[in-house]
């Protein structure tokens, strides 16, 4: 692979103060600089206790500095790290230094992900990996830490690369057969070739739905309340979160702006997004904010349709039911149970997966309703210890089922389009190495590396 041959800089930890902070810099070969920082050698891989000098001799601070000789090191090149204090102007100093010295060997300063990068562009990790060390470091629950700990030490690579090889291994058995013509007749029952298919099928089917969990505990889930004025939207956001986050009165029309609250649920990232009520109305601020609640329901992951329990009939819940997206997950939540006669139980639709009955007021149902807000997220809280993924590997996984169903399809229809056959599973088998990185555009790798943080 194309290797730079420039070294470049950065402050790797975070801005702020700290109690230590690291000016990294990474380049195919660092003696020459080492030697022009500290007029003496460093011997790899030591820790050395020196000062960081500035062209005076004067110290601008004096800490820990480790030297890495490529291949072994974070980003495969020489890696050298200047461990100091960590304050932001003693840090800049420090890095000020290094562009000193390192004008006459081309030092730059490196871009987001540049490292990271590096270490891809060397083979220290495949693309899952280096993204799921930005997921590490973006992290916002600890489940989600550990997720995406696991994919960095390769669990998600690792078993996109073995139905790689599943498929490579049956792509090998095509081609060579579509060498010898006359032997095309019996490929697919010679090689039990739908078997193969329907098992390969199978394991991805597993790993998409592995994959789903893993890209729900990256991303979270968009919930969004949903319903007339005064059926206790706001009132459930502040149960859910636990806290006073949405004003509640008992004026219809109380919220005008949407209330966003990131909640956890057995470590899963749920937003909750509070709408303003949905009705008629000439208050041209209302009448905003219910546009804004119809554009939160359109991006919705889920939508909790809330109605009032003492009038499950509403003429106005009919009209937004028929106006709710047809295609989203939609729980009608029946709020305030606490206010309903026991006759009047009867009256609401029963109980199950889609109509729940709860009250924000007493917490009754809430337990149920965050369970069955996981069951919708994918969640089976029995799953090994799930691994972090992103949309774009689930985007990658869906087309590579697509050109397995459609080799599947080919190889039913066994009349001469074994080409055909081939050329689906070369295209499905395109498809995972999108995620490993084997193959990808340089416009991926930097979109996806410009979204690190800058020293990483
Ligand atoms: N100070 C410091 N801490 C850090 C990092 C770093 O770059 N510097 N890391 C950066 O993100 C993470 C650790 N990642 C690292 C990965 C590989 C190597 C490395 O030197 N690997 C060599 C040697 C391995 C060995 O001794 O067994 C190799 O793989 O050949 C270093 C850090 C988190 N903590
Ligand atoms: N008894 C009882 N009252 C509730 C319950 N949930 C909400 N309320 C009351 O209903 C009124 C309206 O609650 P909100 O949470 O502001 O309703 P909303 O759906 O957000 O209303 P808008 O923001 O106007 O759309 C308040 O007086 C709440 O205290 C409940 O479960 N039981
Ligand atoms: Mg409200």
């Amino acid at each position: 692979m194309s290797i730079t041959t420039y070294p470049i800089a950065a402050i790797a930890t975070a801005p702020g103060r700290g109690g230590i902070g690291i000016v990294r810099i990474s380049g195919p070969d660092l003696s020459g600089f080492v030697h022009a920082f500290f007029s003496q050698p460093l011997r790899p891989r030591h820790a050395h206790f020196l000062p960081f000098n500035d062209a005076h001799g004067q110290a601008i601070d004096e800490g820990i500095a480790l030297y890495f000789k490529a291949p072994h090191s974070y980003t495969g090149e020489d890696v050298l790290e200047l461990q100091g204090h960590g304050g932001t102007a003693v840090l800049r100093r420090v890095l000020a230094r290094c562009f000193e010295v390192g004008a006459a060997f081309g030092l730059r300063h490196a871009a987001p992900g540049e490292f990271t990068q590096r270490a891809f562009l060397n083979d220290r990790m495949d693309l899952a990996q280096a993204e799921a060390v930005a997921d590490l470091i973006n992290a916002s629950s600890e489940a989600a830490a550990k997720g995406a700990m696991a994919s960095l030490s390769g669990a998600f690579s690792n078993q996109i690369n073995a139905l790689a090889d599943r498929i490579i291994h049956l792509r090998m058995l095509v081609e060579a057969t579509l060498d010898f013509p006359e032997e095309e007749i019996d490929f697919l029952e010679k090689y039990q070739a739908a078997e193969q298919l329907q098992s390969i099928h199978d394991e991805l089917q597993s790993l998409r739905r592995h994959a789903k969990q893993g890209q729900v505990m990256r991303d979270g889930l968009h919930v969004v309340l949903a319903g007339q004025p005064n059926v206790g939207k706001s009132s459930l956001l502040n149960a859910l979160a636990g806290d006073e986050i949405a004003i509640v009165t008992d004026i219809a029309g109380t919220t005008r702006d949407r209330v966003t609250q990131l909640i956890h649920i057995d470590g899963v990232p749920i937003h909750i997004v509070d709408t303003a009520g949905l009705r008629e109305t000439e208050d041209t601020v209302e009448n905003i904010g219910i546009q804004r609640s119809w554009q939160e329901i359109a991006k919705a992951n889920v939508i909790l349709h809330l109605i009032d329990a003492r009038h499950p009939n509403d003429d106005s819940d009919q009209t937004i039911i028929s106006r709710l997206p047809q295609h989203t997950p939609t729980i009608r939540v029946y709020n305030k149970c606490d206010l309903l006669e026991t006759s009047h139980l009867d009256l609401l639709p029963k109980e199950n997966d889609s109509h729940l009955r709860i009250s924000a007021h007493t917490g009754q149902g809430l337990e149920t309703l965050r369970q069955r807000l996981l069951h919708l997220a994918g969640w089976s809280p029995n799953t090994e210890s799930p691994w972090l993924a992103r949309e774009r590997h689930l985007h990658a996984l869906d087309r590579c089922d697509e050109h397995l169903q459609l080799a599947r399809f080919h190889a039913q229809h066994d009349d001469q389009i074994l080409d055909l056959f081939a050329e689906e599973l070369r295209l499905a088998h395109t498809e995972l190495c999108e995620i490993t990185g084997t193959f990808t555009s340089d416009d991926l790798l930097g979109e996806i590396f410009s979204s690190f943080c800058i020293g990483k």
